[in-house]
């Protein structure tokens, strides 16, 4: 039974599919005005494991995310540069493709963005004014707090304390100092585009309902983001969908929220300026190393990244890859013993270990722990083989790896590198070079031996010795 922790209902909760076989998620994507940090990368690589899952379970996954492509902080950026709105917004759009498709994110159905969804906008907005949710101020529109009974049930406040916080605006005339706007007139600089109250152009909370809305319908199964968009931007989108939709049931039915990705403790922002971008990080490490370090924990748990924990995950990585070496080059030569019982049973344990943690919230930390174990097996059982002592059997083999590979695909690591999509022609090219460093070796050449060695080392590139030959490693 698969369980997963609802931000609504503050517990774990059976996971039922509104359609049968199929899962619908929305997940709130970037406002494109800088580079990606790794802080922006969690969710989308936590999403993508978990869509890796349900796909694997067989459900057919529809997956919408959004790009908030007209937004103060683009507009402000486009000002600096002299530039215009949407060259931002594409450059950064691009940039979020880029790295993702490194950290092999696959990508979603649908990625609408809010100067395409516009209409569709001032229809809802129209809607939740003639419903009277909502009003409109001096060409502005703002939501009326007050006139949505369920105001604060996805972050659990109370209206009046938020009241009581609430910062008042100079010449604010708003109805209540929590109303939100849907709908802002346009300042001088500013791209707008027409509507019932003027020119202007759509509040941020307004877009995420639109869309789920569009190609969702007003109920769909998961709705995901990082934590801090729970207040005030997930409530806000509940207020709106739930006001238009005249019905409390509708929208999402889980709501996932990741944990920060945290810099000495500290949440991860574009705004404390406390961030590395994802591409900095991929000049130093490679990007399987950063997608491992995301997902080794749990997606709801705090993760706190420096150097040391991306060295260690490119350790932990290793080990993994290390043990598929060895299942892979165990499986050149098999035969038909019957040894590696004990490779078996771990293998088939390992697994339903690891679909227990994935059930469990998707607790991809526990998963990978069975990764680990199952890890220390192969390398009992390739030890044993190659030293001799048992006869590589094809059945125990076969199935380490088939367990071993289908973890892997849930996880997402230990996929082949993009340049690998060569034909081999790579694995042709380092056979033949540490064949002439055989031969160097053979005939007392060690010059020539040590600089291939030392070279292939310049260029990320390891030598090992194995029982069965030389092996490379990037
Ligand atoms: N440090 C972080 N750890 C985990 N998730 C984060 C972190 N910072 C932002 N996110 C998530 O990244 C996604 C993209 O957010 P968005 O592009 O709006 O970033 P942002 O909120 O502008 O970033 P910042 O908080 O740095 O200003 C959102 O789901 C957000 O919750
Ligand atoms: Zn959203």
């Amino acid at each position: 039974m698969l369980k997963v922790y609802n931000t609504l209902t503050k517990q774990k909760e059976e996971f039922k599919p509104l359609k049968e076989g199929q899962v619908s998620i929305y997940v709130c994507g970037v406002t494109p005005y800088n580079h990606p940090h790794i802080g922006n990368a969690r969710p989308f690589v936590t999403w993508d494991v978990i869509k890796r899952y349900f796909t694997h379970l067989g459900y057919k996954v529809k997956h919408i995310q959004n790009f908030t492509d007209v937004d103060d902080k683009i507009i402000r950026t486009a000002n600096q540069e002299g530039v215009n709105w949407s060259d931002i917004s594409t450059r950064y759009i691009n940039s979020y493709f880029e790295v993702m498709d490194k950290l092999h994110v696959k990508h979603a159905d649908i990625y609408p963005k809010v100067s395409q969804t516009i209409p569709e906008i001032i229809d809802m907005i129209s809607v939740l004014i003639d419903k009277g949710y909502a009003y409109e101020l001096n060409g502005d529109v703002y939501f009326s707090v007050e006139k949505f009974k369920g105001y604060g049930k996805l972050s659990g406040r109370k209206l009046e304390d938020m009241m009581a916080g609430a910062r008042i605006e100079v010449n604010e005339s708003k109805h209540n100092p929590m109303d939100f706007a849907l709908w802002k007139a346009a300042k001088p600089g500013e791209p707008f585009w027409e509507s019932p109250w003027g020119n202007g152009r759509p509040g941020w909370h307004i877009e995420c309902s639109t869309m789920s809305l569009k190609y969702l319908g007003k109920t769909f199964d998961f709705h995901g983001g990082g934590s801090d968009l729970i207040f005030p931007h997930h409530e806000n989108e509940i207020a709106q969908s739930q006001a238009y939709c005249g019905d409390d049931h509708s929208f999402a039915r889980y709501w996932l929220h990741n944990g920060f990705i945290t810099i000495n403790q500290e949440k991860m922002s574009k705004s404390l300026g406390n961030f590395f971008t994802v591409k900095e990080i991929l000049d130093k490490y490679p990007a399987e190393v950063l997608r491992f370090f995301i997902v080794s924990t749990h997606y709801r748990s705090p993760l706190d990244f420096s150097d040391a924990r991306l060295d260690e995950a490119t350790t932990s990585l290793n080990r993994l890859k290390n043990a598929l070496d060895n299942l892979k080059e165990l499986a050149k030569n098999t035969t038909d013993a019957t040894s590696g019982e004990e490779l078996i049973a771990k293998a088939k344990q390992c697994k339903q270990n690891f679909f227990e943690a994935m059930d469990d919230d998707f607790n991809t930390a526990l998963a990978i722990a069975n990764m680990f174990d199952l890890s220390k097996e192969i390398n009992i059982y390739y030890n044993e083989v190659t030293s001799g002592k048992v006869a590589c059997s094809k059945v125990a083999v076969d199935t380490a790896l088939d367990v071993f590979s289908e973890m892997a695909d849930i996880i997402g690591i230990l996929e082949e590198d993009d340049n690998s999509a060569d034909d081999g022609l790579v694995d042709n090219l380092m056979n033949l070079i540490i064949d002439i460093r055989q031969n160097a070796r053979k005939n007392k050449d060690w010059a020539t031996a040590d600089k291939i060695r030392d070279e292939l080392k310049n260029i990320g590139i390891t030598l090992e010795d194995s029982p069965t030959g030389v092996r490379w490693k990037k």
